[in-house]
């Protein structure tokens, strides 16, 4: 349907469901990190904190956005901001809520402190986004402050805006949790009722119009008979405030249970027609959507930074008011806009048809609101913008830049090895014949700590301050220095140390062909820390070599093995903005072939040993399992086009950080890397249960201390780690290493925790002796 032949939609408005945190110079990064090292009190992180969030709401405002939540913003996370605002505080704090949760508690839950482990940390549903996990156990839910009111509160009372506060729902609240048998999920989601009905029926009182309350989970598998506790959180909560309109809301997905959840007695049911196949739009044609109950239309792409085709986005929100007659219609994006950079004002180097390409949160709530101006027919100029982006992004489509070259994947990959010439077992033996390691042997992930020094050289060199010359001579300084440290220290299998690259996959974004970068396209993963994805809008291609330099440099340093290190093609295509006018499998083959071209330049400057990094191999999994299995098939393959072609004495590696990874150790193994690491520390050994089955017989380590906290860890800790692992795994296939890579550390902390390590692994070594 065309944009002029729409019914009226006259009564449409817009909403945001959540606007980044971060700042357009990541301001609130820096306020934290000030903060964090003493810079500034608590008083001044406080009032920067609402400087940022009162200018975040006035921008949404500005933009023209109809309903503006509030309350998605947050110091650090907004899943721990509801564990405190329930008194969720473990017990080895020792701390018992009785008011609001200070500060140093809620940073001690966050980053570990002194005598108490951080809780454990994971990906939100399949983002690069981190929550800090609710732990339940011994939890008895308290309401220590009501802390979407006094965010509503403070947006009417400093700018005259009537916010959306915004909440996690008590279904994904406690399905996010861990801490409890699965079994006991009614009984756990029961006892945090009485607390949302608190905070909302003061929100009612207060004169509150529409709350947001994210329900993520219910995009998943979950099980079906949760529909019950679900269907009476939702009575509960609706029956304590029936003054207010709750908007069920919903993201990442379809709902497999569209036809129970449509009918929940909330007054509105937000739903992703972005990021669904086309499924939820096919619910709500054929069960019709319940008169009287508000949709809260995702049409605008949240986690992706393309600008969207308003004509399709106005022809899909046409047939959703002619199909459904819903009282009321709700333009917004298909998710929190946490997941996308600020602004593209900064983006002053990209490439002009591109940016013409792009919308980041700024520009996506200027489409919403011009969309919903348009059919609203509030204003008409606002038709030609929408007209406008369709031809922009038209054009884009059909550009050179656009343009596929390596068509034909199947053919291509036909002449091309999936698999390594020999099996494991036989590489395993050639392989411990060249490299003579001792048993449990040592390393680290890759990365060592990306000080401010090496922050300000990189800068200088960009800048231009600085020849090619200086900051190459400067690199191989860091790389000499860290060489000595880990021979020093005693670890068996050394790196390089990555001084060279500002992110794992930013770095590989810049050489490859077919990437851009920006100069500002921040986005949050966990806490403060921040990535700036690589945009991949056409053909993926190998350049030139891209590690060999700084990895031939390192080996040339010392006699111990040097692995190189490179970043996967899955986990480059997971973290990046990536194009979606073809299937993301074919991109990741072209990724492929490209860092084929890399692992066999790196073994032929002599590297015998190269990790290539899967990190985000997890989080690219669908919710729907009936996605999985395709999705899992193309990841694996991926892989082994990238690593298979090498000698069987060249030793492959991947590291994978941690995930729910018990249904897909077949697809691991079937990787075929000689060595894997994982991280498991946070999750105090939960993880090496799943590898207990002994589908996975290849060489493993898995991560024996937190590299994401400050704390050190003592040797007694980790060497029971270690033990712990080998009641369940072959002790010659064992490797002892942290977590992951050590960038977000101190030297000191490094140093320190890294010989502590090697001297657990030398106990573990004893033990071992001792008891053969
Ligand atoms: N892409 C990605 N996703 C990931 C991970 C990852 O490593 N990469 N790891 C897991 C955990 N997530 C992480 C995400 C980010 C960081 C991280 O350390 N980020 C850095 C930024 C890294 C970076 O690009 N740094 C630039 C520096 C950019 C900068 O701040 N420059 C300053 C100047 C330099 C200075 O004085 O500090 C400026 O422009 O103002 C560089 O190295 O060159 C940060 O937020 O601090 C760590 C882990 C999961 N997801
Ligand atoms: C997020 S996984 C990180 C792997 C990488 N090689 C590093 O050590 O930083
Ligand atoms: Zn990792």
């Amino acid at each position: 349907m065309s944009i002029n032949e729409r019914p009226a939609l006259s009564d449409l408005i817009s909403s945001n469901l959540g606007y980044p945190r971060i700042g357009g110079n990541r301001e609130w990064k820096k306020a934290l990190e000030r903060f964090w090292n003493g810079s500034i009190d608590e008083s001044e992180l406080h009032s920067e904190m609402k400087r940022l969030r009162l200018e975040h709401l006035s921008k949404q405002q500005d933009k023209g956005i109809d309903l503006i939540p509030v309350g998605d913003f947050s110091y650090y996370d907004h899943m721990l901001d509801t564990s405190v605002m329930f008194g969720l505080v473990p017990e080895r704090f020792n701390y018992r809520p009785a008011g609001p949760v200070p500060l140093s508690v809620y940073f001690g839950i966050a980053r570990g402190q002194k005598g108490a482990t951080a809780s454990e940390m994971t990906k939100w549903l399949n983002t690069n986004y981190h929550y800090i996990v609710p732990e339940l156990a011994n939890a008895a839910p308290v309401l220590t402050e009501n802390k979407p009111l006094q965010a509503y509160r403070e947006a009417k009372q400093e700018l005259g805006i009537e916010g959306k506060p915004v909440l996690i729902g008590p279904y994904s609240f406690v399905a996010l949790s861990k801490g409890y048998d699965r079994k006991d999920l009614a009984t756990i989601v029961r006892s945090f009722l009485p607390l949302y009905t608190r905070v909302l029926s003061e929100l009612a009182a207060e004169g509150v119009q529409w709350v947001q309350i994210d329900e993520p989970v219910l995009t998943t598998l979950f099980p079906a008979e949760d529909l019950d506790i679900i269907q009476e959180a939702y009575e509960t909560l609706t029956q304590a405030a029936p003054a207010l309109n709750i908007m069920l809301q919903t993201y990442f997905g379809s709902l497999e249970h569209y036809k129970h959840l449509s009918t929940l007695p909330v007054q509105g049911l937000g739903l992703d027609f972005v990021h669904d196949d086309g499924e939820n739009l096919q619910h709500v044609l054929q069960h019709g959507f319940p008169a009287g109950k508000t949709l809260g239309a995702g049409v605008v792409d949240g986690r992706n930074i393309w600008r969207s085709d308003l004509k399709a986005v106005a022809a899909l929100l046409s047939q959703l008011a002619e199909q459904t007659s819903p009282t009321q219609l709700i333009v917004q994006p298909s998710c929190s806009l946490l997941h996308v950079p600020v602004s593209l004002e900064a983006e002053q180097k990209l490439d002009i048809e591109l940016v013409h390409a792009l919308a980041f949160a700024d520009e996506k709530l200027e489409e919403i609101a011009a969309l919903t101006a348009a059919l609203g027919e509030r204003n008409p100029s606002a038709l030609a913008q929408v007209e406008q982006s369709a031809d922009a992004v038209a054009r884009f489509n059909s550009s050179a830049a656009r343009v596929q070259t390596a068509t034909d994947m199947a053919a291509l990959l036909a002449k091309e090895p999936q698999s390594r010439s020999v099996p494991f077992a036989q590489r395993r033996a050639i392989q411990q014949d060249k490299l003579k390691l001792p048993p449990l042997p040592t390393t680290t992930i890759g990365s060592f700590p990306q000080t401010a020094e090496i922050r300000k050289a990189r800068l200088q060199y960009r800048k231009g301050e600085w020849s090619a010359e200086q900051y190459r001579t400067f690199i191989q300084q860091q790389i000499k220095e860290w060489i000595d440290i880990q021979e020093e220290i005693g670890i068996d299998v050394l790196v390089h140390g990555e001084f060279e690259r500002t992110d794992m996959v930013e770095f590989f974004g810049e050489k490859l062909k077919g990437f851009a970068f920006t100069q500002n396209g921040w986005v949050q993963s966990y806490g403060s820390r921040c990535v700036k994805p690589p945009i991949i809008y056409g053909d993926v291609l190998f350049d030139q070599p891209m590690t060999v330099e700084e990895t031939a440099f390192a080996q040339s340093l010392t006699s111990k093995p040097v692995k190189g290190m490179l970043t996967g093609p899955v986990t480059i295509l997971n973290w990046s903005f990536e194009r979606n006018d073809i299937p993301r499998s074919q991109v990741a083959l072209q990724l492929a072939l490209a860092l084929r071209a890399e692992v066999e330049a790196l073994e032929q400057a002599g590297i015998g040993m190269i990790q290539v990094d899967e990190p985000a191999i997890r989080e690219g999994l669908p919710l729907k399992k009936e996605q999985q299995q395709a999705y899992l098939d193309w990841a694996v393959q991926a892989f082994l086009v990238t690593t298979a072609t090498v000698e069987p004495a060249t030793q492959i590696h991947t590291h994978m950080c941690y995930s729910e990874f018990q249904h897909m150790i077949q697809s691991i193994s079937d990787m075929d890397a000689d060595v894997i690491s994982i991280e498991t520390s946070r999750s105090h050994g939960e993880l090496i249960v799943s590898f207990e089955d002994q589908v996975y017989d290849k060489g493993i380590g898995l991560g024996v201390y937190d590299i994401h906290s400050p704390r050190i860890p003592d040797v007694a800790e980790m060497l029971s780690m270690i033990q712990r692992a080998l009641r369940v795994l072959p002790s010659d296939l064992f490797w002892v290493n942290p977590d992951c890579g050590l960038k977000t550390r101190t030297k000191e902390e490094s140093i320190a925790a890294l010989r502590q390590m090697v001297l657990a692994a030398q106990a573990a070594r004893d033990a071992l002796a001792v008891s053969n």
